[in-house]
């Protein structure tokens, strides 16, 4: 049976209580194996070894050096790149055609981009008149913050871990990971190539178990660490933002979101259901990024819902290795349970099922797994809970509108501000809308098309801060200014 224990000042350990839960594979629900539950005392090693770290040998490595040790912990990565590949499939369930074009090559990607970064940024600097005729001169240095405490979801495990990870490093922090409770195997890996590197111990720790009351708070509250930076939901992120103002620690948060797509008449339709069907339905809906509601220019609407469901119907659902398979199951059956209340939730607000809406028949040997249709509802009132709250499964309503002025208010009338999408062969009008939005990140043609130089964060309710290229610097670094007499 597999053990995953806590990885803690270089070295794997178990929870002095004993504690464990049980890790499933959302495929069929069988037993992966058994996960160490972190108490204080865990917790509390993991920050004072990340801490003891921070003056040690890691200290010592100047920007180019550490840039060679993380473009080598990359790499390794791609050399295990199989064992990445299984471990976050059985996890997640998700094919490995998905996986292995998207999470693992971003899980080791995210290790260069920043170190890159790092080496091409201008230090500021400003001279200063003063009456003696000498002047000042004025230096940003930037010194490392300290100890990042990183809460990371499920979704996409090792990539959004590492894109913490990853700039906290090459700025010279150390960090104590808490993994999702549903997907700890990648993140567990991760601390044997560390190893195997030659990155300090103490330098990357990951801690497991699950939020309130366990691990995730008992690293949130610990007064050691300096900053915390979370990926999950909305309601997550402010009992997280609760455990930072003690001690007025800092937080970079990406949180929920409840995307529009906008498809004007003079899309390309092509590309438009390509990409519809790819932001709605990849991962299984479960992409913070994703669309869940669609509004169609009414000229189009018929054509665009008939040529979508066609795309629905094509989707293969199966088991990871399938070859063919591009759609999974959710994560856990007990995400499975909330995605399909709101299933169920839309039938009651009076919506038109147009396909999907139940639990498909997987047969007897993935049954027990969390599967569930990729669903798409029309006629939906603009109020109803379908159409407002984050579901985060492979579901989307489809709504015509008549106006750029009508679809504008109708995609910013929500409190999240995480993403949007606008499909239209007229640039100006793409960029006018896009200018719009009250967004953090907008596409126009595309979705998810990601340049890791580039800011990512939410407005409204999906976050604070940015992270990405230079903006991850504000959040992983302190700003000093030297303030030279001369
Ligand atoms: N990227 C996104 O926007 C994501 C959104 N979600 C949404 O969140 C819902 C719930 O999924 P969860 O995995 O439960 O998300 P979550 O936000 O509760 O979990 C994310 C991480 O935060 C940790 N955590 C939870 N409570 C904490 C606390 N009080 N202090 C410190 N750490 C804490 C969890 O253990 C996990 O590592 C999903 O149904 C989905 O709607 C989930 C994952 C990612
Ligand atoms: O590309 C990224 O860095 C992140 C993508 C997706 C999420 O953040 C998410 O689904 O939570």
């Amino acid at each position: 049976m597999k053990e995953y224990k806590h990885f803690i000042n270089g070295q794997y350990v178990t929870s002095q209580s004993g504690k464990t839960f049980e890790n499933r594979c959302p495929v069929d629900n069988s037993l992966l194996g058994i996960i160490h539950e972190a108490g204080e005392a865990e917790v509390d090693a993991a920050v004072k070894a990340a801490k003891a770290a921070l003056k040690g040998p890691w200290s010592q490595l100047t920007q180019a050096q550490r840039t060679t040790l993380l473009n080598r912990v990359a790499d390794r990565i791609n050399e295990r790149f199989d064992e990445f590949l299984q471990a976050e499939c059985l996890d997640t369930g998700k094919p490995h055609s998905i996986a292995s074009h998207i999470d693992i090559p971003r899980g080791a990607a995210n290790f260069k981009a920043f170190s890159e970064t790092l080496a091409n940024h201008p230090t500021e600097s400003f001279r200063l008149d003063t009456p003696d005729g000498k002047g000042a001169a004025n230096v940003g240095h930037r010194t490392p913050k300290g100890v990042i405490a990183v809460i990371s979801p499920w979704n996409l495990p090792l990539l959004l871990m590492t894109w913490k990870v990853g700039p906290a490093m090459a700025c010279g922090n150390t960090v104590v990971v808490k993994p999702s409770e549903e997907t700890p195997a990648t993140t567990t890996l991760l601390g044997d190539v560390m190893n195997e590197c030659g990155v300090p111990p103490g330098v990357f720790n990951v801690v497991h178990g699950f939020g309130a009351n366990s691990a995730g708070e008992f690293l949130t509250t610990h007064p050691l660490v300096d900053a915390i930076t979370f990926t999950g939901e909305t309601s997550t992120g402010e009992a997280i933002m609760k455990a930072a103002s003690v001690g007025l620690r800092n937080i970079s948060m990406e949180c929920g979101g409840k995307n529009p797509a906008i498809v004007f008449a003079d899309c390309d339709l092509d590309k438009a259901i390509e990409g519809t069907m790819r932001s709605a339905f990849v991962n299984c809906g479960q992409v913070c990024l994703g669309t869940e509601r669609v509004y169609v220019e009414r000229p189009i609407y018929d054509k665009f819902v008939k040529r979508l469901k066609k795309g629905v119907e094509q989707l293969k659902l199966g088991r990871p290795e399938d070859e063919a398979a591009n759609f999974g199951p959710l994560v856990s059956l007990e995400h499975r349970e909330k995605v399909f209340s709101y299933y169920k939730l839309a039938v009651t607000e009076g919506a038109t099922v147009e396909i999907g809406g139940g639990i498909p028949d997987m047969g007897r040997e993935l049954n027990d797994g969390a599967w569930i249709e990729p669903t798409i509802w029309t006629g939906l009132a603009d109020d109803s809970r379908v159409v407002r709250e984050e579901i985060f499964g492979p579901c989307c309503h489809i709504r015509p509108f008549d106006s750029e002025e009508e679809v504008v208010e109708l995609a910013n009338d929500t409190n999240y501000g995480l993403a949007a999408t606008i499909w239209s062969e007229n640039s100006a009008r793409g960029i006018r809308v896009a200018e719009q939005m009250e967004t953090g990140l907008i596409w126009i043609n595309s979705w998810f098309l990601r340049d890791l130089r580039t800011a990512f964060g939410g407005a409204k309710q999906s976050g604070i801060g940015r992270e990405g290229g230079v903006h991850g610097l504000e959040f992983y670094t302190e700003l000093k200014n030297i303030c030279i007499k001369l």
